[in-house]
């Protein structure tokens, strides 16, 4: 994430190239990843393998049945597609969709439950709210799930006030026009990168009201799930090139968060807020890593202690 998040003169002037060794860490970071995702792969062969060949000496189970016993995990399903097209599925491919899923997928996932903490923290009335919501939709006697995440409004609404002030893709991911186009009445010839500042859209005071206030409730009667308004807010782009992740992200992001909310009780270490400045980086990270104090909400200890 460093060396991809940085600019490097090189790329603009040729000849530096040799000097700085870039190329050469980068290259040996591949060679170190990809041998990392191929003992992935292996691990995952022998236990398919070995599960399907038990499987079926043990039930002489028919393909329906072997295929839920050996696709547990995405590196089984991508190794199940290989079995039906290993041209294409090759393994070479299987390491880079593995590779996109995690620099595209880990960083911003958590990052955007960092910064929903830290404002929760610095916004206790908000927390507050966000665990009413919950206590109503939700008995104690279970965790919440999945399916829980749509009948809590309010806990996206939080997600969505976050993801508009710390977008953790500030300037999306750099585009290039196919074809010359004019964009804004300037003149964009084919082949030029274009970078969208998705950051200062969001906090456009034209645009929103009062936007560097956290305000979950100006999110409030909207569809829950749903990060998009207009070209207005688009935490995760826009048009074919948009994140495949949006669906994954906002269901990951809202069970943990609504979990931690639902489980502990949360303070900030000290009297002072949190600091919610913002640091360099590709999936913007806070300047300062989130420290905060939590311990098991008494209500839930009876569930907490048997898991
Ligand atoms: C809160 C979490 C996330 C945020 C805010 C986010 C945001 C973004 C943004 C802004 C882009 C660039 C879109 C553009 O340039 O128009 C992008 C691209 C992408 N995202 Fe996400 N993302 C998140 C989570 C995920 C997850 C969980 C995955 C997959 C497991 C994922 C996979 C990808 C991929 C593969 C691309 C590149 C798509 C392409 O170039 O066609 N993202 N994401």
């Amino acid at each position: 994430m460093k060396l991809s998040g940085a600019s490097n003169v090189e790329d603009f002037v040729g000849g530096l190239r040799w000097v700085s060794g870039m190329d050469g860490k980068l290259v040996r970071l591949r060679e170190r990843r990809d041998e990392f995702l191929q003992g992935l792969i292996e691990e995952h062969r022998d236990r398919r393998n070995t599960a399907a060949a038990a499987a079926a000496a043990a039930y002489n189970c028919n393909d329906e049945e072997k295929k839920s016993i050996t696709n547990r995990t995405l590196i089984d399903v991508l190794l199940g597609l290989q079995e039906t097209d290993p041209e294409y599925h090759s393994d070479q491919m299987i390491r880079g969709t593995i590779a996109v899923l995690l620099a595209a997928g880990t960083d911003t996932s958590a990052a955007t439950m960092e910064w929903a903490m830290s404002l929760l923290l610095n916004h206790p009335n908000v927390l507050h709210k966000a665990r009413a919501e919950i206590e109503f939709r939700v008995p104690p006697s279970r965790l919440l799930t999945e399916s829980d995440i749509p009948n809590l409004p309010y806990l996206n609404s939080i997600i969505a006030e976050t993801l508009r002030m710390y977008p953790v893709g500030p300037l999306l991911v750099p585009h290039e026009s196919s074809q010359d186009c004019t964009l804004g009445g300037y003149h964009v010839p084919r082949g030029t990168m274009l970078l969208v500042n998705m950051w200062a859209i969001h906090n456009d005071p034209r645009v929103w009201d009062q936007p560097r206030e956290f305000r979950p409730e100006r999110f409030q009667g909207q569809e829950t799930g749903v990060v998009r308004d207009g070209f207005k807010l688009m935490p995760f782009g826009s048009g074919r090139r948009s994140c495949p992740g949006e669906g994954l992200a906002m269901r990951v992001v809202g069970l943990v968060l609504g979990t931690l909310i639902q489980c502990f009780e949360w303070e900030r270490v000290g009297e002072e807020l949190v600091d919610m400045s913002e640091g360099a980086g590709l999936t913007m990270p806070k300047a300062r890593p989130l420290e905060a104090k939590c311990r098991p909400r008494s209500e839930l200890l009876p569930l907490l202690s048997q898991l």
